[in-house]
C-alpha cells in the first residue's frame, strides 16, 4: 500500500521527473521499485529506456525477464539488452549470457562466452564469481590461480559469496598454499555481516581430461560434456553421478540458500494444499529466478544435462538443510493432478528429479528407496537422479523414497524436480 505521506525524497523526486529527463525518471522509478510501486516504476524505466538511459534499458528488461509490474516477455527483454550492450554496457551482457543459458528465446551461443568475459573485465561481481568457478573446476594451476584471482577481485569488489568460497580455499590450501590465517581474516570481516561459516565441503578435483577444454579460456560449453552415470536400479530407474558439482559449486549453493532458509512445507498428496504434518522436517530455500546469477544457472543446466532433462524443465532450485534428528519421511515426488493445476498444467508432472548432496554428513542422512532397493550415502558433489514416472507418464509408486534422518552433524541437498515439458521461461 502506498504511504499516506510520501517522503520529501519521492517528492523532489517526482517533481524532477516531471522534467523529463531520462536520469530524472530513472531515478524515480529506482524509488518506486524499494516501495514496491512496480507498475509506476516500470513504466517510468521503460520511459528512460527508450530516451536512450542505459541502466534504464537494463531494469527494463530485467522485469520484462521476471514479470515485475508488467507481464514476462523475454524477447521483449532480449531486445533491451542488446540495445544496451551495443550502447557500451558490459552489465547488460552479462544478462544477456544468463538468459542464453536457457537456450530458449536467446540462444546459448558463442557469444556468451565472450559476453562473460567484457563482465569479468569490467569487474561486475556476479560475473566474476561465474567465471571463477569456472576456472576453479580445470585441473592445472594455471586455472586454479586464475580461480583464487577471479574471487580476490570479486572479494574487493565486495560479493559476500565470492569472500566465503575464496576463504574457504585458503583455508584448506585449494589451488595454492593453504593460508589459514588470511582466511580467518576473511571470516573475521564477514561475521559482523551475520554470514556464517560453510560446513565442511571437499571434493576431489577431476583429473585432467583432453576435453576439459583449453586453460585460461571462457568455454562455458563444457558444462553440456556428458557425465559418468552408475545405474543403481532400472525400475524405476535410479542413478548416481560421484562429483557431479565441484566444491566451488556446492559452498555457492549452501552460501547463497543460508540466508534464505525457511522452515519447509510440503504439499498434501490429495487436496495439492500446503500440510503442516511433520514429513519433511528440514528447512528450505528456494531460489525465484530474480535471485539467480550466471553461477547458480550454470550449475543448474549442469545437474540437468546429467539428469538428461533441458534446462527449460526444470521447476526452481531448492536447497533444503537438515539438522540432527530431520528427515524427509517415504514419499513421492509426482504431485496430484489438483497440485499441477495451480502451478503450470502446461508442463505436465515431475518426470525426473535429481538431488546433489552439498556437504559431508557425519552420520545419516542417506536417501532410501525402500520398493526399489536402492541407498545412496550423502558426499558433496555426488547426486542421484531417480524418475518418477513410468515412460508412458504414469505415476510411478515404486519410486517412493526417502531422506532418512540425520544422526550427526548437518546435511544440504540441492533438488531440481524436473516436469515433463517446459517450465521455465527461458
Ligand atoms: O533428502 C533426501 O535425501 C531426499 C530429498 C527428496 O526426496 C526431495 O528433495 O524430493
Ligand atoms: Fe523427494
Amino acid at each position: 500500500m502506498a504511504p499516506i505521506v510520501e517522503d520529501t525524497t519521492l517528492t523532489r523526486l517526482r517533481l524532477e521527473a516531471d522534467r523529463g529527463t531520462p536520469q530524472a525518471l530513472y531515478q524515480l522509478a529506482t524509488a518506486l521499485v524499494t516501495r514496491q510501486e512496480v507498475a509506476e516504476a516500470f513504466d517510468l524505466h521503460r520511459r528512460a529506456a527508450q530516451a536512450g538511459h542505459a541502466n534504464a534499458q537494463i531494469e527494463t528488461a530485467r522485469m520484462l525477464m521476471f514479470g515485475i509490474g508488467t507481464e514476462v516477455d523475454v524477447p521483449r527483454a532480449a531486445e533491451w539488452l542488446v540495445r544496451a550492450e551495443a550502447a557500451g554496457s558490459p552489465i547488460a551482457g552479462y544478462f544477456l549470457a544468463l538468459m542464453a543459458v536457457g537456450n530458449a528465446s536467446f540462444p546459448r551461443e558463442g557469444r556468451t562466452n565472450e559476453r562473460l568475459l567484457a563482465a569479468v573485465n569490467a569487474n561486475y561481481p556476479p560475473a566474476l564469481r561465474a567465471a571463477a568457478i569456472h576456472f576453479g573446476r580445470k585441473p592445472g594451476e594455471h586455472n586454479q590461480t586464475l580461480c583464487l584471482q577471479l574471487l580476490e577481485r570479486a572479494t574487493h569488489a565486495g560479493d559476500v559469496v565470492a569472500a566465503q568460497l575464496l576463504a574457504e580455499r585458503l583455508m584448506r590450501g585449494e589451488g595454492c598454499i593453504a593460508q589459514p590465517e588470511a582466511a580467518e581474516e576473511l571470516w573475521a570481516q564477514l561475521a559482523p555481516l551475520g554470514v556464517a561459516r560453510l560446513p565442511e565441503i571437499t571434493v576431489p578435483m577431476a583429473p585432467a581430461q583432453a576435453e576439459s577444454g583449453p586453460s585460461n579460456t571462457l568455454a562455458l560449453e563444457e558444462v553440456l560434456q556428458p557425465v559418468t552415470v552408475q545405474l543403481l536400479s532400472a525400475g524405476p530407474r535410479i542413478a548416481q553421478v560421484d562429483g557431479l558439482l565441484s566444491a566451488d559449486e556446492c559452498r555457492l549453493l549452501v552460501a547463497t540458500s543460508g540466508p534464505r532458509l525457511v522452515r519447509s512445507r510440503t504439499v498434501d498428496p490429495e487436496t495439492g494444499l500446503p500440510l503442516s504434518l511433520e514429513i519433511r522436517t528440514s528447512s528450505d530455500a528456494s531460489f525465484d529466478p530474480i535471485v539467480e546469477d550466471l553461477a547458480l544457472r550454470l550449475v543448474q543446466l549442469r545437474m540437468c544435462t546429467a539428469a538428461r532433462v533441458g534446462l527449460l524443465q526444470a521447476e526452481h532450485l531448492t536447497v533444503l538443510r537438515y539438522e540432527p534428528g530431520q528427515e524427509y519421511r517415504p514419499h513421492r515426488d509426482y504431485r496430484p493432478p489438483s497440485s499441477i493445476e495451480h502451478d503450470r498444467p502446461e508442463a505436465g508432472n515431475r518426470l525426473r528429479t535429481i538431488c546433489v548432496y552439498l556437504n559431508h554428513v557425519e552420520a545419516g542422512g542417506e536417501t532410501e528407496f525402500p520398493i526399489a532397493g536402492a541407498q545412496i550415502s550423502p558426499q558433496p558433489g555426488r547426486a542421484v537422479i531417480f524418475d518418477n514416472l513410468f515412460p508412458d507418464g504414469r505415476p510411478d509408486p515404486d519410486s517412493l523414497h526417502a531422506g532418512l534422518p540425520v544422526l550427526h552433524g548437518e546435511k544440504w541437498l540441492a533438488t531440481l524436480w524436473l516436469r515433463e515439458r517446459r517450465y521455465r521461461y527461458y
